[in-house]
């Protein structure tokens, strides 16, 4: 069953330095009225590895520029619901359109793990992103104002070995920008890192979502992490869309504010509900 929930709760408390900071950016950039991104429209689909049902029966639409969550329990099938999305999977019933006349390149995929090429410099890694387009005369050009993008621009030289692990998912997240792709599915690529990086990752991904207007689908373990980013989430369970709720709260949210926690708390309210076991999300 399909439950559609709506979060808009008191903005009352005061906002902290982060925040201020995160305000004035936004204010800056006024608001995000043009979408780049393409809008997602999934009939019946199911997957099933052999005797294994994974999704079934599942209809979605995500409208063009919308951010949105997926959560669920370990293994309720969020990663094959991105899989399929991003074309990685071939649906065992079921279709997806994506926008009109989507290209392979308009779609890109971050992972956790950065799959950074050892042997090359982070100029050339962000290059590969380019695919094809690598032959380009503006190919360099390119990958460095994406490594700018994403605060990296002094590192395109260096090693990927030499790299933090917080920069080098930001090189992974500058390899997927870099072909300025339209849909940008994200399968828990924060979890590797520590809270604070995590927490400043969360923040660039906000920001280049609110500036270049892709569609975002994010995959995350994290609920805190959904309610912060989040346009709308989708709560997975027993292979199909348990929850859907749309998160109406202003950006930039306010980490630890009451209205995230009491949405955080909601949801994972309902991911524990009839399980009795609060061991595995
Ligand atoms: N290539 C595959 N072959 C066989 N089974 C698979 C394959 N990929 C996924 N599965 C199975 O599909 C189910 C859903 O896996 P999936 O990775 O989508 O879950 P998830 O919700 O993303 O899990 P987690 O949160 O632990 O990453 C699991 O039972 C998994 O074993």
């Amino acid at each position: 069953m399909q439950e559609a929930l709506r979060f808009r709760l008191s903005d009352s408390e005061p906002l902290g330095r982060a925040e201020i900071i995160e305000q004035a950016r936004f204010g800056r950039r006024g608001p995000r009225t043009v979408s780049r991104g393409l809008s997602l429209t999934i009939r019946n689909l199911s997957k099933s590895f052999g005797d294994n049902e994974v999704l079934r029966g599942i209809d979605l639409h995500i409208p063009a520029g919308q951010f949105v969550a997926v959560v669920g329990r370990s293994g309720c099938g969020k990663s094959t619901l991105l899989r399929l999305i991003a074309g990685l999977e071939t649906a065992t019933a079921g279709s997806i359109d994506i926008g009109e006349q989507a290209r392979a390149e308009d779609i890109r995929v971050m992972f956790q793990e950065p799959r950074l090429l050892p042997w090359a410099r982070v100029l050339s890694n962000v290059e590969v992103g380019l695919g094809r387009e690598r032959a380009s005369v503006d190919a360099q050009a390119r990958a460095e104002s994406a490594l700018v993008e994403v605060g990296l621009g002094d590192k395109r030289a260096q090693w990927p070995a030499v790299l933090s692990g917080g920069q080098r998912q930001r090189v992974a997240l500058a390899r997927a920008l870099v072909s300025r792709p339209r849909v940008l599915a994200f399968d828990e690529p924060l979890g590797a890192l520590d809270a604070l990086t995590r927490i400043s990752m969360q923040r660039l991904l906000e920001r280049v979502w609110h500036d270049q207007g892709f569609t975002a689908i994010l995959v995350t373990h994290n609920v805190s992490e959904a309610v912060a980013l989040a346009d709308r989430i989708l709560v997975i369970e027993n292979g199909g869309i348990a929850h859907d709720i749309d998160v109406d709260i202003p950006r930039p949210r306010r980490r630890g504010s009451a209205e995230l926690a009491a949405l955080e708390g909601s949801i994972l309210k309902n991911l524990l509900q009839g399980t009795g076991d609060t061991s595995d999300l």
